[in-house]
């Protein structure tokens, strides 16, 4: 075939790799050579002329087989197409074996002069698939009809292609992130005037301002977009999402749950803000909300559904939809997160998500949407409604994003800092929280095994079969099968029957809800690592007070790849459609989607409303039309499941001592024990305590190992000081084990022998040598003990109260007084400090966790048999701890579980008035 000669089988039906063609061509594929392009019913293939096994390319005896064009592909669906250009003249090179094109002869009219078209597409890199990169294929003909052809062709095809945007109206968030907005758009903005995409692009000049243009903009104008684009982060997106639902979700409210507040002292509730609305959206819309007033079915929903009146059912069936139907909107990421953007495309690469918005991909999102409630008819504070798409957090949160706000200039580090400061303040606040269970869940059809209701379900997932929700998710798409005769498949109504109320109330660090994973690159699994993206569902988080080091466990496990931040009593997961909050006392703000919504958030419902009300697509969102609140519904009918308080009861002092014993949890009982044997020992004149004290000469000199060890367990004899040393151990040493190292055996067995170990590196001093360490090493138990409970109050001796974070002050003092010697308090102390800096501080800072617990501390837990580690990495040995087992309880008087204890349900043994631990309680409101 002459490719000179330029002949062209076009119009001819060809056949190439066995397709039938209905146009095919001979061209020039740039870095390939000579081709047949062959046009198909589903996108293009090519062929190659040149053999490359043939003489021709080989030069000198050395074969050369072009790189190019044994990588490239030879087929191009039209849906992975996103534009075709025709540029004439130009140069086309044959291939990319420049030696071996200079041994080519007659070819050199090939690279010069000819007319060519460039195909654009994407191809999805090799190491991480989720992101896609421009790739382009040029084909060169000298006659430039032909390429014109090809062009027409193709893009009479791509036309047909359903879902591909024409207009879309761009937001431009120029600060967002690290203030690349418009530089981020200014590097998409070509590929979509490729795909031939007009944009109105308007760049944002203040906060609110997208939420304004969206809230005033007509049905009508928007009615000529296909899509509305988001350049920034998460909350630039929710600010246009709210712009856009404010005015025209016009739905019916849920019913004020006023069981809920009855159950709070009613109208005289001392909790009710009445702040002054500092949202951001509002500040130059005076207007009143119109999901409150303006529509008159609204205002007769509202009223009606205020009086719980069952026969607003009637009104659920009626259909809310939004003016725009085909709207979607996209994001392009540029701000300091970007989660939305991770959990749908799976990259933070903005033109991967420009590629998902051209090609028309597009994936429904569940869309949160969060109802304050007016609390009294006389309240000041108004019912309003806001939407997140992501996620809705409250405690630390909310603060880390009040503080985050403040050093706006560092960037998305803001974070880090902010999260840092915000972790060492240590805040809890009160609250109680009800959320629905929907009993029929269990026997859905769809169920698949993701969907939990309780913490021990949802820990039974092995990391290895976490599901990742993305695009065509099995989950996903299938429509949640409900028995309540009412529903309409499109409209699943949940009766009282099959749903439950349940409560939880307490002191919270954090209230969390989460609407997708939320993955980002802080938390590479997320929050909730198998979440879905339109399941229906919502996953709440509840984070119960508790100390600094098992916080930043959590905080470690969430920033890891396949960690497990919810495996924790102190964190209570649930899975569930809905959930009403109430603030008590202090109160911290909500924060949506990186939003903050102020203080004045006294109750707020959330119901996920996929099905119900809005779905959202991936990069794209597709709004869904409305149908009503079946979710409310249930809600008023079963609000009688919230009074029904059976707070479990705590045993904190047991009434004998044989008791009292049995219930001390196993280090801090071993310790003790020897150590008022070895001062018993010495009573009856057992043995010269000379010979356990510690002399490095003895050590060295005479091998007297044990001296390392034996000096860690005499306290002295028995004697005043010797009585407060014990104490301290049943009282600290226990509030630890119990506390932050609740389940973590391992880890408090080796914060004792790092203590040991310091405390002897210290006694190698000769000024800070001490013959016997163990009141150094009690010291060291109480230290880190303040440290994480420095609230706690403290009463000594029935004279001064003080914070628990004085205590080891204050006992040095008493010391002082008492004249015991300070140097073993002091290293003690010095002991302490550091290893709360090398396990909380320093990784707080962001350093290296690294004093992780050895393997050989967890094996010699696991040979001991007593006590438990959660996430240990060694089997216990079922042979070991004969000594110990079965002869420790829990303080409910359940005896402790040896085996698999990881999903042992346990007391919170810190709620003993240290008035640190979480104070609330989770139980059914059925009484069950
Ligand atoms: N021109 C502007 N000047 C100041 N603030 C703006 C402007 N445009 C938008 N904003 C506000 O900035 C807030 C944060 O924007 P955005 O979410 O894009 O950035 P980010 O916080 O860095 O990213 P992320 O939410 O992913 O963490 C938005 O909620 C929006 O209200």
């Amino acid at each position: 075939m002459e490719i000179n000669g330029g002949r062209c089988n076009s119009g001819d039906k060809s056949q190439v790799e066995g397709e039938i063609s209905v146009l095919s061509s001979d061209l020039f594929l740039d870095h390939v050579g000579e081709v047949t392009l062959a046009f198909n019913s589903d996108g293009l293939s090519w062929k190659s002329h040149d053999s490359f096994d043939n003489d021709g390319s080989t030069c000198l005896g050395i074969k050369f087989l072009p790189k190019m064009a044994t990588k490239m592909a030879t087929k191009l669906r039209f849906s992975d197409i996103y534009a075709v250009e025709l540029m004439n003249g130009g140069t086309i090179q044959e291939s990319d074996l420049t030696t071996a094109s200079e041994c080519f002869s007659g070819n050199d009219s090939h690279n010069s002069g000819m007319n060519h078209f460039i195909v654009h597409t994407f191809q999805k890199s090799k190491s991480q698939p989720c992101l896609w990169i421009l790739a382009s294929y040029t084909f060169g003909h000298q006659d430039l009809q032909t390429c014109q052809m090809w062009v027409n062709k193709i893009n009479g095809t791509l036309d047909k292609e359903v879902g591909r945007p024409k207009n879309l109206l761009v937001f431009v968030h120029p600060l967002s992130g690290k203030g690349n907005g418009l530089r981020t758009w200014e590097t998409v903005a070509p590929i979509f005037s490729r795909a031939k995409i007009n944009t109105k692009v308007i760049v944002t000049q203040r906060a609110g301002h997208a939420f304004d243009v969206m809230r005033s903009t007509t049905n009508e104008e928007l009615n000529s977009y296909d899509g509305v684009l988001a350049v920034g982060g998460d909350g630039f997106f929710n600010e246009i999402l709210n712009g856009y639902l404010s005015s025209r979700h016009k739905v019916p409210f849920p019913p004020v749950p006023s069981d809920f507040f009855d159950a709070l002292g009613n109208d005289s509730n001392p909790l009710v803000n009445d702040p002054t609305e500092a949202d951001s959206e509002n500040h130059n819309n005076k207007e009143t909300d119109p999901l409150f007033s303006s529509s008159s079915h609204i205002e007769s929903g509202f009223s009606h559904l205020r009086t719980n009146d069952a026969s607003h059912s009637v009104d659920q069936q009626i259909e809310y939809p939004l003016p725009n139907q085909r709207l979607r909107f996209g994001i392009i990421p540029a701000g300091s997160t970007d989660a939305i953007v991770i959990c749908t495309t799976g990259a933070r690469d903005p033109i991967t998500s420009a590629l998902h918005i051209i090609l028309g991909k597009r994936l429904c999102l569940d869309v949160a949407q969060v109802v304050r409630w007016k609390t009294t008819s006389t309240s000041k504070i108004e019912p309003r409604v806001r939407y997140a798409a992501s996620f809705a957090g409250y405690g630390f949160y909310g603060d880390v994003i009040t503080e985050s706000e403040k050093y706006r200039w560092m960037g998305p580090k803001r974070y880090d800092y902010a999260g840092t400061k915000v972790f060492l303040k240590h805040r809890s606040y009160e609250a109680e929280l009800g959320f629905l269970e929907v009993e029929s869940e269990k026997d859905s059809p769809i169920s698949d095994g993701s969907r939990m209701f309780t913490k021990a379900r949802s820990f039974k997932r092995k990391k290895s079969e976490r599901i990742i929700c993305r695009a065509n998710c099995n989950v996903c798409n299938t429509k949640p099968v409900y028995s309540s005769t009412k529903s309409t498949p499109a409209t699943p109504h949940l009766s009282a029957q099959e749903t439950k109320w349940l409560k939880s109330r307490g002191r919270f660090l954090s209230v969390g809800a989460a609407i997708m994973s939320n993955r980002n690159e802080r938390a590479p699994d997320g929050l909730v690592a198998d979440a879905h993206l339109s399941d229906g569902f919502l996953h709440l988080l509840l984070i119960k007070d508790c100390p600094h080091a098992l916080y930043l466990w959590h905080l470690t496990q969430l920033a890891k790849k396949g960690g497990n931040p919810l495996n924790f009593d102190f964190v209570e997961h649930h899975k569930t459609q809905a959930f009403t909050f109430t603030s008590i006392g202090n109160e911290s703000v909500w924060n949506l989607d990186g939003k903050t919504w102020t203080i004045s958030a006294f109750l707020l419902l959330v119901a996920k409303l996929k099905r119900h009300a809005i779905g959202a697509s991936i990069v794209t969102i597709q709004v869904k039309q409305c149908k009503g609140h079946s979710i409310c519904k249930s809600y008023s009918s079963d609000l009688s499941f919230f009074h029904n308080p059976r707070p479990r009861q705590l045993v904190l002092a047991m009434s004998t001592p044989a008791q009292y014993y049995r219930s001390l949890p196993p280090v801090s009982k071993f310790y003790g024990v020897t150590c008022l044997m070895t001062t018993s020992a010495l009573y009856f004149g057992l043995y010269n305590p000379w010979n356990i004290a510690l002399s490095y000469q003895d050590v060295f000199k005479r091998f007297q190992v044990w001296r390392l060890i034996s000096n860690f367990f005499f306290l002295g004899p028995f004697s005043p000081i010797f009585a407060i040393r014990l104490i301290m151990i049943a009282r600290y040493g226990v509030l630890l084990e119990r506390g932050p190292f609740d389940k973590r055996t391992a880890d408090y067995v080796w914060m004792l022998i790092f203590g040991a170990l310091s405390l002897l590196v210290m006694a190698a001093i000769p000024f800070l040598w001490t013959p016997f360490m163990a009141g150094s090493l009690v010291f060291m138990i109480v230290y880190v003990w303040s440290r994480e409970f420095p609230n706690a109050q403290i009463n000594i001796y029935g004279v001064v109260t003080l914070k628990g974070f004085y205590l080891p002050w204050a006992l040095l003092a008493l010391d002082l007084i008492f004249g015991a010697s300070l140097m073993e308090d002091i290293i003690g102390m010095i002991a302490g400090h550091l290893y709360y800096f090398l396990t909380v501080l320093h990784p707080l800072a962001g350093g290296k966790y690294v004093l992780k617990t050895p393997r050989w501390v967890h094996k010699l837990v696991a040979y001991w048999g007593e006590g438990i580690q959660v996430n240990s990495p060694v089997q216990r040995d079922p042979n070991a701890g004969v000594s110990f087992r079965g002869r420790s309880y829990r303080l409910n008087g359940n005896r402790a579980q040896t085996s698999t204890a990881a999903t042992e349900q346990q007391n919170q043994t810190n709620n003993s008035g240290d008035g640190v631990a979480f104070r609330g309680k989770s139980y059914r409101l059925g009484g069950h």
